[in-house]
């Protein structure tokens, strides 16, 4: 099958380098034309994901137009408030001559001024070609390197064309399954990035296995909430993009969210950390668009709105904690 990843950060990049190890015809398309050179010259992406050699067969492109010409699945993967401006770039490449038949977000996060998913982002804006997302456990590094991993792909296609490009994906190191609840494969994996920062700060306060564990299962308790109140299913919040990206990022030492979290509960000032950031946080956006679609919906999501507040108020980590213990006693 002929691939075209869009975002050569540490995400495209693995990916790329799977599907190309796969036997696939890739093309790789760096954001910038420098980028692009780099790669093509190191064949490594010394930015993003170093240490890891781009596989010979692996295409490097910039220009989209003759790329776009080919591929039959397009993988955009940018962070998630640069997928509208991706997607847009992909519609204005797009010839009548294409052999187009799906678009995927790679991307975990809600758009923040109109608290979409990636599926509804790409839909605006390429409506004619149907969207979702490739999402679950799956750190850059450990599927670049082959080591095995299990995702969702969550479309809103025709059932044979999910089986096929599911079929394509899948090898020995990555095992695909297919879902039809797009909102919730999409949710799961934007929701577990707020709850990787309430992880990594309670890491970073010091606390206990104990404080983790009630952390975690609380936390997915309140991603069904949200997810089934914004139309998901529940049952999809316990597989793989959901409880399965939660446990990988809130336990994964190199959990970007989950760091960003344990800098905080030690006493780092967020603004400090998102000004000399170079890899995406998505936690931090995702947070205030959740946030502000509980307000609106009257969901109750009390470990979210802790997270928002420490984010965005200047709340004490160790006050949001503590406000979260001793609120009205419940049954489970
Ligand atoms: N890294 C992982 O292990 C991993 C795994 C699964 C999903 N994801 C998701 O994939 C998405 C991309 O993450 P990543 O790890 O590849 O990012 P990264 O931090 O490694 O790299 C950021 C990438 O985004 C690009 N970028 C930054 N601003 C941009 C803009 N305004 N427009 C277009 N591109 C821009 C950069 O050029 C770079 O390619 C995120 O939503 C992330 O949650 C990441
Ligand atoms: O490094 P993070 O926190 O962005 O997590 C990466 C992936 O989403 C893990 O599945």
């Amino acid at each position: 099958m002929n691939f075209a990843v869009i975002g050569a950060g540490a995400w495209g990049t693995a990916m790329a380098i799977h599907l190309s190890n796969m036997g696939h015809t890739v093309t790789l398309v760096p954001r910038r034309f420098e980028q692009a050179l780099a790669l093509s010259s190191s064949r490594e992406n010394v930015d993003y994901l170093p240490g890891v050699p781009l596989p010979p067969s692996l295409q490097v492109g910039h220009e989209l137009v003759p790329v776009l010409m080919e591929a039959e699945v397009v993988l955009l993967a940018c962070p998630a408030q640069a997928l509208r401006a991706t997607a847009t770039k992909v519609r204005e490449a797009l010839g009548l001559a294409t052999a187009l038949k799906l678009v995927l977000s790679l991307a975990k996060g809600l758009e923040v001024d109109t608290h979409l998913r990636p599926a509804e982002v790409i839909r605006a804006v390429l409506p004619d070609y149907p969207a979702g997302s490739l999402t679950g456990p799956t750190n850059a590094e450990e599927v670049a390197r082959g080591l095995p991993a299990a995702m969702v792909l969550a479309a809103d296609a025709p059932q044979a064309l999910l089986e096929s490009v599911q079929t394509e994906i899948s090898g020995a190191s990555l095992r695909v399954y297919t879902s039809t609840d797009v909102a919730g494969a999409e949710f799961g994996g934007c929701l577990k990035n707020i709850y990787a920062i309430a992880a990594g700060i309670c890491d970073g306060l010091k606390l206990g296995d104990n404080t983790r564990a009630a952390m975690l299962t609380r936390a997915l308790a309140e991603m069904v909430r949200v997810g089934q109140a914004l139309g998901a299913q529940a049952e999809t919040f316990y597989g793989l993009s959901g409880f399965g990206d939660l446990v990988a990022t809130c336990h994964g030492g190199w959990s970007r969210n989950r760091q960003f979290g344990e800098q905080i509960g030690a006493g780092a000032k967020v603004v400090d950390l998102m000004a000399h950031r170079k890899t995406v946080v998505e936690g931090y956006k995702t947070t205030a668009a959740f946030y502000g679609l509980c307000q609106d919906r009257g969901i109750e999501a009390p470990i979210l709105a802790e997270v928002y507040h420490t984010l965005y108020d200047g709340k004490v980590a160790a006050k949001a904690l503590r406000d979260l213990m001793l609120r009205e006693l419940k049954q489970e």
